[in-house]
């Protein structure tokens, strides 16, 4: 079966090797400068947008934030259902990543969606009407949420879970199409052996790779949030696992050894849900170097016999070419600076792990490449007519350290159990002047801090060669928070957009833009194309968010217009798209309430800190920001401050209830500090608005949100 697809795009990948790669001719080189709109859709919503549509018989279907389902006709955008699902929106609670949802499953009469707590949803194809729905969730009392796209095999569904951040243990499942009963389980990770035999026979050899002091009750962490592929060749699911949780081994399995599967590409028989074989690209993670990224199902000439692979660029820094039949890397080379491994031994078929400079339970470490990985969710295209893999690819690093002790380490129920500091590579150099001396002379006195100082970032678009991951051209991006999801077509070219808002057609064998449209609207989704009644078009879904969120690039037209969530397709001699008006400059704070009158200073510096374990993830406080910056609350906020936060007021518009884990004590303290921030803040921004100067400052370091 060659690669590609035609004028359909049946899945989220587009074709049954899910290559992002289309045989569609129409628009080519010659002729795409003449791109223009053809039509868009309005969302109705400013969040998260990940999923890349699926385009059958002329109709569109795609999911956007939580887990929306749109089905559109695709010639002309024209509205044929929509499907909200209901759900408890405390979920906002255990979402790491924004309300993120990467697309949909078409099979037979249905349309399936993992909503973002995790209940699988078979709607109806023709009236979006739900059939059955599936809560896929184990164990309620932990962190689990869905962001994937539900993978067809046959005539099962197989979806998984996000939750490794807090205190999930990964796990996925395969439903029936026809009713929603489930036909296999399969977990990623042994649980604890005191607590009775392992659910799946494979999981009695990872157990050996687990240390007897392993902290079972935090999770341990493994979800497969993402890519899950079905390989017809050998009747497989292909599942690539999340990484471990806590992140540092000395917490999670002191002294353990790979953990597997963490962090793993296993191979699934379809009907039975047993493992046909397993690699592990990154063994005893400490460092979320999660091996969920999309994959590519090809054929490669491997020493003059063709092989089925997979081919495969997960957080960890490394371009893996690995057999579908047997697990065997055929190729892993390095495609950014890596320094948790310095190379991949062929033989042993392990990566050569440098725990000297990567082991931070005995000191801060600067590890390359850093959580937000090397490549992440947004997917590449193979062109198996060049032999190229175009990819997004981010060289960058980050600082990691531990909070405190790696023993006693307290598990909190359904929240953040990362339990690593995180400063990327781009804030370092800034950041360590503010260190104190010591720690700052050990970050400094580190290998990787001239990597730094040379580079703290290179974020490209790129075409790579899959066996030797060798770079043949490459385009720099905006910024390391601009990734890109990409398309590439036969016919020679290469689709993107950037979180500024620009879609690229460039050459596919150069890299050159042959053709680009300004939106107005960030882009990080992956651009498809589809042909109805013999015109072909390329559809994208606009929106800013994800992991990182909070901070909304100045570069990003999120910062600057608004993140505008829209379906743009384009045809050629189609029209401009319309641009969104530019926001209003930035208003200074507004006056705070008197602060309270028992407030004292180890009040205010124990509700700063437990804000930033509670609350930053979503509040990053930052300048357009897509979530309230508390430092600018008005009365009536203020006023209601311990209703909103231990209540549930906003529940339903998305502001999940503390109540079980912040006591009232808890909440006046981070409001203290809230009213003792937004003072000083509205001074010097009314300070700034007096000189005509404008109010976006950022703050130096971007914390992690993976
Ligand atoms: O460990 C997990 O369970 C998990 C889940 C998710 C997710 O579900 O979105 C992300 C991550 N990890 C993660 O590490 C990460 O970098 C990430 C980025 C994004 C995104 O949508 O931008 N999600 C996630
Ligand atoms: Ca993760």
């Amino acid at each position: 079966m060659p690669l590609g697809a035609g004028e359909n795009w049946d899945n989220p990948g587009g074709d049954w090797g899910e290559s992002h790669f289309s045989r569609l001719e129409t628009i080519n080189p010659g002729n795409v400068s003449r791109m223009g709109l053809a039509w868009e859709y309005d969302l109705g919503t400013s969040r998260v947008q990940e999923a890349t549509p699926v385009v059958i018989d002329g109709v569109m279907y795609t999911s956007g934030n939580l887990g929306r389902v749109y089905a559109l006709n695709a010639a002309t955008g024209e509205e044929l259902w929509t499907f909200t699902p209901e759900l408890d929106m405390q979920v906002n609670r255990f979402a790491c990543c924004d309300q993120a949802n990467r697309g949909v499953a078409v099979s037979g009469d249905k349309v399936m969606v993992a909503a973002l707590d995790g209940r699988l949803w078979a709607l109806d194809r023709a009236t979006g009407e739900p059939v059955w729905s599936v809560d896929t969730v184990v164990d309620h009392t932990r962190g689990y949420t869905s962001t994937g796209a539900p993978e067809v095999a046959g005539d099962l569904v197989v979806i998984g879970n996000g939750g490794s951040e807090y205190d999930a243990r990964g796990y996925v499942t395969a439903y029936n199409i026809a009713d929603g009963s489930q036909a296999w389980r399969f977990f990623t990770i042994p649980h604890d052996p005191a607590e009775g035999p392992q659910e799946n026979p494979e999981l009695v050899p990872a157990l050996e790779t687990w240390s007897e002091e392993t902290r079972w009750d935090i999770g341990g962490g493994g979800t497969a949030w993402d890519a899950i592929v079905y390989d017809p060749k050998f009747d497989q699911v292909i599942v690539g696992t999340g990484n471990g949780g806590p992140y540092p081994q000395a917490v999670r399995s002191p002294g353990g050894g790979d953990n597997l599967y963490l962090n793993s590409l296993v191979a699934l028989d379809r009907e039975t849900g047993r493992m046909n074989w397993h690699f592990q690209e990154t063994p005893q993670d400490n460092w979320d170097l999660t091996a969920t990224q999309p994959m590519i199902l090809t054929s490669l000439d491997i020493d003059g016999e063709q092989r089925p692979v997979i081919l495969h660029t997960p957080k960890n820094g490394f371009f893996f070419v690995v057999d579908r039949e047997n697990g065997y890397a055929h190729a892993a080379n390095p495609i950014v600076r890596t320094n948790w491994a310095d190379g991949f031994d062929m033989e042993a078929q392990r990566p050569n792990i440098t725990m000297e400079d990567a082991d931070y339970s005995n000191g801060p470490k600067i590890v390359f490449p850093g959580s937000p990985g090397a490549r992440n969710w947004y997917p590449a295209a193979y062109d198996p007519t060049r032999d190229t893999y175009f990819a997004h690819v981010l060289d960058m690093g980050n600082l990691l350290f531990l909070p405190g002790p790696v023993d006693n380490v307290e598990r909190k129920e359904k929240a953040l159990n990362a339990g690593a500091a995180i400063i990327f590579t781009p804030d370092l150099e800034a950041a360590a002047a503010t260190l104190p001396p010591p720690l700052r002379a050990a970050v400094q006195a580190q290998a990787a801090w001239e990597w730094v100082k040379q580079k703290p970032f290179e974020s490209q678009l790129r075409a790579i060669d899959p066996m030797t991951g060798e770079t043949k051209w490459a385009v720099e991006q905006l910024g390391w928070q601009d990734r890109n999801g990409v398309l590439a077509t036969q016919s020679g070219l290469v689709f993107h957009g950037n979180v500024a808002g620009t879609v690229f057609a460039r050459d596919a064998d150069t890299g050159e833009a042959l053709w680009s449209i300004e939106t107005g609207s960030t882009i990080m989704a992956a651009p498809m194309t589809y042909m109805v009644d013999g015109v072909q078009y390329v559809a994208v879904q606009t929106g800013w968010g994800g992991g990182g969120w909070g901070f909304v690039p100045r570069y990003s037209a999120a910062y600057s217009k608004g993140n505008a969530n829209r379906i743009l397709v384009f045809r050629l001699d189609g029209g401009q798209v319309a641009i969104p008006e530019d926001l209003p400059p930035l208003q200074p704070a507004p006056e705070p309430p008197e602060q309270f009158a028992d407030a004292t200073p180890e009040m205010i510096a124990r509700g700063a800190a437990m804000f930033t374990e509670n609350c930053t993830m979503c509040h990053s406080n930052q300048p357009r920001a897509g979530l309230p910056d508390l430092r600018r609350m008005n009365r009536g906020i203020h006023g209601g401050f311990q209703q909103i936060v231990r209540g549930g007021l906003f529940v339903s518009r998305g502001m999940p209830q503390f109540e079980d884990l912040l006591s009232e004590e808890d909440v006046h303290a981070i409001h203290a500090w809230l009213i003792s921030v937004q003072g000083p803040l509205r001074e010097r921004e009314l300070e700034l608005q007096e000189k005509g100067l404008p109010l976006d400052t950022q703050s130096l370091t971007i914390l992690s949100n993976y």
